[in-house]
């Protein structure tokens, strides 16, 4: 399956804390560079500070101000939950209880959504993990299974990362969610640990899946001009790859 005319992305990751906001906003600042807009989406954000009553969340931000706040921050992210849990049971800490079809799918394109040439990309960030619970009825990855995007895949490169990832692999491929990048992101945690024996986990993830696995660069390494002309943006404007797990 091909399709040319990418509308967008969900953002989900092997975990949480893996780098879906940090890889995230380097996204949409090079779409940006190229020429698209970006309708950046954290519909569900949990851990926000309280600031004086109102709840701050800090991904959401970051995705705002990548995007260049050409939407209210209400609408790039107007669930949000004060405590640093899953999002159903950070929900039900201040009495409410999320249902996918009600709370969610309504701050969602519509499934199969099609777009124009001049219409703005969706990026769509999950809150933790894949399978991490979204809300009473629905794990991450229905953000992807609803509205028919395909996926960003973000896992930390490490030594460990490999199962996880084939799991979460398998995951999507069960559901019929294709993956537009799998992308390993190398965190300062990750970064301290690397040596002579460091894991070669691109070579390993390339070895099934050759089109769609990359590297991020750091921006810190990078020109201002390859910061934004980042290897990442032409792979997720590609073709749009069916086959998305290993196979033994
Ligand atoms: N490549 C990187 N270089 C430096 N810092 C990074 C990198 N990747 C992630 N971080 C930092 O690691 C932390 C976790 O990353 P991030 O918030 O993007 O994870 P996440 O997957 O979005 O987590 P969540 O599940 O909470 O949404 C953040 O402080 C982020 O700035
Ligand atoms: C608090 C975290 N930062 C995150 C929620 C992580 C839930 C992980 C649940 C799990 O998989 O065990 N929230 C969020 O991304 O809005
Ligand atoms: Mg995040």
């Amino acid at each position: 399956m091909a399709d040319t005319h990418a509308t967008g992305w969900v953002m989900l990751g092997t975990d949480t804390g893996v780098g879906k906001t940090f890889i995230g906003c380097q996204i949409i600042e090079a779409l940006r560079a190229a020429g698209h807009r970006v309708r950046a989406r954290k519909p569900i954000e949990t851990g926000c500070a309280n600031q004086e009553g109102t709840y701050i969340p800090a991904d959401a931000t970051a995705l705002w101000n990548a995007a260049g706040r050409s939407e209210s921050l209400e609408t790039v992210c107007p669930l949000r939950f004060l405590a640093p849990l899953a999002a159903p049971e950070a929900a039900r800490h201040e009495g409410r209880r999320l249902e996918f079809a009600h709370d969610i799918a309504p701050l969602l394109p519509a499934p199969n959504d099609t777009r124009q040439p001049n219409d703005a990309l969706w990026l769509i960030e999950s809150a933790g993990g894949l399978m991490s619970p979204l809300t009473e009825d629905a794990l991450g990855l229905a953000l992807a299974s609803h509205t028919r995007l395909p996926v960003i895949l973000v896992a930390p490169d490490r030594l460990g990362t490999l199962s996880g990832l084939f799991a979460s692999m398998e995951a999507l491929d069960r559901r019929g969610i294709p993956i537009a990048a799998v992308i390993l992101n190398r965190r300062p945690e990750d970064r301290s640990t690397q040596n002579d024996s460091s894991p070669d986990n691109l070579m390993h993830i390339r070895h099934w899946l050759p089109q769609i696995v990359t590297r991020m660069p750091h921006p810190a390494v990078l020109s201002h001009d390859q910061r934004f002309s980042t290897p990442v943006v032409p792979v997720l404007l590609g073709p749009v790859h069916t086959k998305s797990k290993p196979t033994t």
